[in-house]
């Protein structure tokens, strides 16, 4: 299967590089444009992939074409290839904030086949969780494509497209907040005196075993424990743990972390109006 991604930047640049180094996509099959910005030479250098000389080259030589630009951006990219799509009517893949599979269908030749996705900056690592929504004209078969592309560089979930903006919000956006949580208490170690680098790799082992106790939990048969269930365990009665969460909580974290999320839902519908 030939795919091309137009952008080949963050977001593309975090597949194409996931999914060879997996071993799931082969750079011979994969075409890339950026337009003007120099990033898909860049792409292609480092990754074997080809660049194309157009979208519109880029979609007769695809099957599936992977839209990789910012959501802004997406218009006029779909202008500047809708006869290449009427012409080679390749499987259209988003992966745009806020753009719904009715948006992108009215600006692409009727009857296109069209999959939303939002994957996250984790498939880098071959660790994103990425939702999938087909559009009116995608068949199972289409979904099925997506989600093997995307299962490519980690998990993959149909969900509802009615709520891709909180998906948005606590998986496509989330890796920042996790990553602004990591950053705040390795602060807290060189507050306490460890180097920071050191403190970066301690707070990044404690946040990786705490997802795997999680997963652990959810492989399992029976108990299957839920967060709060797993922080009465480490909460000694009168200890330093439930002193630290009270803490946390007067000073507002999880309201904040509520609100960050709500807010990054808002900007997605945002996007999409
Ligand atoms: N960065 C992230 O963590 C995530 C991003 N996304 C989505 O991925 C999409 C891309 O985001 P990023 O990769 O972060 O942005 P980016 O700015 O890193 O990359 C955008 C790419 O589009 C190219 N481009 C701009 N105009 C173009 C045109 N007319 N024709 C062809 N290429 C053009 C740029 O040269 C660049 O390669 C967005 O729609 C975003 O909502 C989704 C999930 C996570
Ligand atoms: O910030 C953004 O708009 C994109 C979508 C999800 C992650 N990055």
């Amino acid at each position: 299967m030939r795919i091309g991604f137009i952008g080949a930047g963050n977001m593309a640049g975090a597949i194409v590089r996931g999914g060879i180094a997996s071993g799931r996509l082969r750079a011979e099959d994969i075409l890339l444009v950026s337009g003007p910005d120099p990033s898909a030479q860049a792409l292609a250098a480092d990754t074997g992939a080809r660049v194309a000389g157009s979208s519109a080259d880029l979609v007769a030589d695809s099957d599936v074409v992977v839209l990789a630009v910012k959501p802004q951006v997406v218009p006029t990219v779909l202008a500047e290839i809708h006869g290449a799509v009427a012409q080679w009517n390749p499987l259209v893949i988003s992966v745009a904030a806020g753009l719904s599979t009715f948006r992108l269908e009215s600006l692409l030749p009727a009857g296109t086949r069209v999959v939303r996705t939002m994957p996250n900056i984790a498939a880098m690592v071959g660790q994103a969780m990425t939702a999938l929504a087909p559009g009116a004209s995608a068949t199972r078969e289409d979904l099925a494509t997506a989600s093997t592309l995307m299962g490519s560089v980690g998990a993959t979930t149909e969900l509802d497209e009615s709520l891709f903006s909180t998906f948005t919000a606590i998986s496509g956006s989330s890796p920042a907040f996790v990553l602004t949580f990591i950053e705040a208490l390795a602060r807290a170690g060189v507050l306490g005196g460890i180097p920071k680098a050191q403190a970066v790799e301690i707070v990044t082992q404690v946040v990786a075993g705490s997802a795997a106790i999680l997963q652990a939990e959810a492989a399992a048969d029976g108990t299957h424990r839920t967060p709060a269930d797993l922080i009465d365990t480490i909460c000694s009665p009168a200890g330093t743990t439930v002193a630290g969460v009270m803490a946390m909580e007067r000073a507002g974290f999880s309201d904040a972390i509520v609100r960050g999320a709500e807010a990054a839902a808002t900007r997605d519908r945002e996007l999409g109006a």
